[in-house]
């Protein structure tokens, strides 16, 4: 058989250690074992199937995320998994839900902007799940401009309650995972108001719905948003819209680490710095790059897989045709995206240990590395979405089309991820806080002030102080190529730690080289893609560009022997990748058919409709009619 044959005699053509290469993509030997057994624990539970998913209506697909989350709780409980094996269920069952939020950002702002007192009170009920948050900040009117959000709050030294209103149609929530059925709380964004007085955006504990029957409490409208892009997909996820009217709640109800208002209505500052109010962003931006990784190796190994399955052309003395992997069009449009998911995977895995540090140096009030953090995650998630989101579709594209067959996972995987690339920072945006980030760096140039941390090469490049001067003419005129500089950083920043990477001990046979391969790979291929601005400014000559041009195509020959066994690092179960395509063993074409009949349009052989639509028309009733 093609595919099973094809697979195996490329696997037995790898030139290092796959094992040792898992190891390397998990992280470490522990968190291997942990994803390895946990993952196989969802495919096998027959709870977690998630082959029908595009065909059902959106309240049966929503009950069945329900469904799912509640069995995904149970066995949590039941096998009493860590907090760390309970994440990667959530991860494997691959399903956008509520639970994202509750422990994805709920929990993480509690932790990150609540008192002491206010973690105590409310973690450990978050932790047993007695109560479900969400995330609620962006509203209908403004999402972007956080400091534009209508919500108030507005203190009663009455009552010692806050007031929390949406005084205009545009200061609905709007967005929000979770919000539109499921959560019981959220952490609302809204205006601090204390004696008519506004003292900007603040975080606030809100209870929506009633802990008995579910139905929202006095004054709360609340509902869901709509379908959204795809079949399947987000819509799986309760995107919510919530309306206050002067709902009132406990001034111990307001996320008081930052600042604080006191019984008498007096704000006070803590040390800390304002900006930790968006530090829930900073973290989810962090997970998004890791994430990043994820959503792209999963399309890739589908590409790739297919790609030494399918033969089209070129037929061999053996009688075969070509493998499309073969093509070297294929290979320099399929490789560069594989060294990009090793790529991400390993700035995500420095980005986590950069907001690690930058925690531990808070709690020691030293505040320094924020804005780095910040710019890092802000532009590292940019990056990465945008790149993984554009991945996807060529992986799309390099499956021919039977990657737009549902059954190839890639149209629901797509679906799923573009929103990446606007939620949680809309893109351009966040890199706009990048080139900030970037100008200010470059206006201290001069000051004496060495530049640290990513921004280190700053120091040597003397042609700065006059882009400086250039931009003092004005940041939005110039925004459109600001934008272009810092992506350009932030690739810098990823090929950086893609080579420090290779400076780490790596063991297993042949395992460096592969990295290495693939670290030149993603290099050049960059260089490749922005040839015009590297030639432009002069970075490089002609004759360098042709050089690393034809160091790429012997890359890509380099890689092709190890392909398949690169993306079988990644370790995906049958189950998480949920594609005929990407299949492990390569049994494409058998089940691509087998899928076809499954589908609902064939349960009959004479479609519904017949009678009334087509048998009127191959008769000619209509036109008879007519005339
Ligand atoms: C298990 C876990 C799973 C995780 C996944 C969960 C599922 C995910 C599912 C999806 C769920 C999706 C969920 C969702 O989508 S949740 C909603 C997400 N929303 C956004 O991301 C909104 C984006 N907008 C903003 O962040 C702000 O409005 C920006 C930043 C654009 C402007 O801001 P602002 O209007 O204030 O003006 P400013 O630019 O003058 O900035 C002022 C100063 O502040 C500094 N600054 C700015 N920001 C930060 C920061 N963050 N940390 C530290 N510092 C920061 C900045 O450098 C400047 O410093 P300086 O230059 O003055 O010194
Ligand atoms: C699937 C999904 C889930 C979400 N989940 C949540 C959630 O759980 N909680 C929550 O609070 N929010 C959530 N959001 C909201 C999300 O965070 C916002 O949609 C996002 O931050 C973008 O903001 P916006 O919609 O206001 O976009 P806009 O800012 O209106 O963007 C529109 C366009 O304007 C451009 N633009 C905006 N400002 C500028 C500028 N200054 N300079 C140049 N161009 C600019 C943008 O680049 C974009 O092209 C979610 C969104 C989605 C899609």
């Amino acid at each position: 058989m093609a595919g099973f044959d094809d697979l195996a005699s490329e696997r037995s053509k790898a030139q290092f250690d796959v094992e040792e290469m898992k190891v390397i993509w998990a992280g470490s030997r522990h968190t291997l074992e942990v994803s390895d057994r946990i993952s196989r624990l969802v495919a096998n539970d027959p709870v977690f199937r998630k082959d029908t998913r595009t065909m059902l209506s959106r309240k049966d697909l929503f009950k069945n995320t329900l469904r799912k989350a509640a069995h995904a709780w149970k066995r949590i409980i039941e096998l009493r998994l860590s907090e760390e094996e309970a994440a990667e269920l959530r991860f494997y069952v691959d399903e956008p839900a509520f639970m994202d939020l509750h422990w994805g950002m709920f929990i993480p702002t509690i932790k990150g902007q609540g008192t002491e007192e206010q973690q105590q009170k409310w973690l450990p009920l978050a932790y047993k799940m007695k109560i479900i948050g969400c995330y609620a900040q962006t509203e209908l009117g403004h999402g972007s401009n956080v400091q534009g959000l209508e919500t108030t709050a507005t203190f009663d030294p009455q009552t010692d309650e806050f007031i929390i209103h949406s005084p205009t149609l545009t200061s609905s929530k709007w967005w929000p995972g979770g919000l539109g059925k499921v959560s019981t709380h959220a952490v609302v964004y809204g205006r601090l108001i204390i004696d008519s007085k506004d003292y900007g955006v603040n975080g606030f504990i809100v209870q929506l719905r009633s802990l008995d029957d579910h139905l929202p409490l006095p004054g709360i409208t609340i509902g869901d948003i709509g379908m959204k892009f795809g079949s399947g997909a987000y819509n799986t996820m309760d995107n919510g819209v919530l309306r206050f009217d002067h709902v009132r709640i406990p001034r111990d109800q307001m996320l008081m680490r930052v600042s604080q208002v006191t019984r008498e209505g007096k704000l006070v500052q803590s040390n800390v710095p304002w900006q930790l109010v968006y530090g829930t962003m900073v973290y989810v931006r962090q997970k998004i790059v890791s994430d990043a990784s994820c959503a792209l190796s999963r399309a890739v190994c589908i590409a790739t897989r297919y790609s030494a399955v399918r033969r089209q052309f070129g037929l061999q003395s053996n009688g075969i045709e070509t493998q499309v992997i073969d093509y070297k069009t294929q290979q320099s449009r399929l490789f560069p995206l594989l060294a990009s998911a090793y790529a991400f995977r390993f700035v995500g895995e420095w980005l986590k240990w950069l907001y690690m540090d930058v925690n531990q140096r808070l709690q020691a009030s030293d505040f320094s590395t924020l804005p780095e953090a910040h710019a890092c995650t802000a532009g590292l998630k940019s990056l990465t979405t945008s790149a993984t989101a554009d991945g996807i579709e060529e992986c799309r594209k390099l499956c021919g089309g039977h990657g737009y067959l549902c059954s190839s996972g890639l149209p629901e995987l797509f679906a799923v991820y573009i929103p990446a690339c606007t939620y949680e920072g809309d893109n351009i945006v966040l890199l706009l806080q990048v080139a900030r980030f970037l100008i200010k760096t470059v206006s201290q140039l001069g000051s004496g002030k060495e530049p640290v941390g990513t921004t280190v090469y700053m120091g040597r490049v003397e042609q700065l102080m006059q882009c400086h001067c250039a931009v003092q003419k004005g940041f939005l005129e110039l925004s459109a190529d600001l934008v272009q500089a810092a992506v350009a950083h932030c690739q810098l920043i990823v090929v950086s730690k893609f080579i420090e990477k290779l400076q780490q001990d790596i063991p297993g046979k042949g395992v460096k080289g592969q990295l290495e391969a693939l670290c030149n790979i993603y290099a050049l291929f960059i260089l490749h893609k922005h040839l015009g601005d590297f030639l432009s400014t002069g970075c490089i000559t002609p004759k360098q560009a042709s050089l690393a041009n034809a160091q790429l195509r012997s890359l890509y020959s380099q890689v092709r022997p190890n392909a398949i066994a690169l993306v079988d690092a990644f370790n995906y179960t049958d189950h998480y990748l949920s594609s005929v395509l990407g299949r492990y063993d390569g049994n494409v074409y058998p089940k691509l058919y087998e899928e076809a009949w499954k589908d609902p349009l064939n349960d009959s052989v004479v479609p519904d409709g017949y009678q009334e639509y087509i048998q009127p028309i191959l008769k000619q009733q209509l036109r008879n009619a007519r005339l």
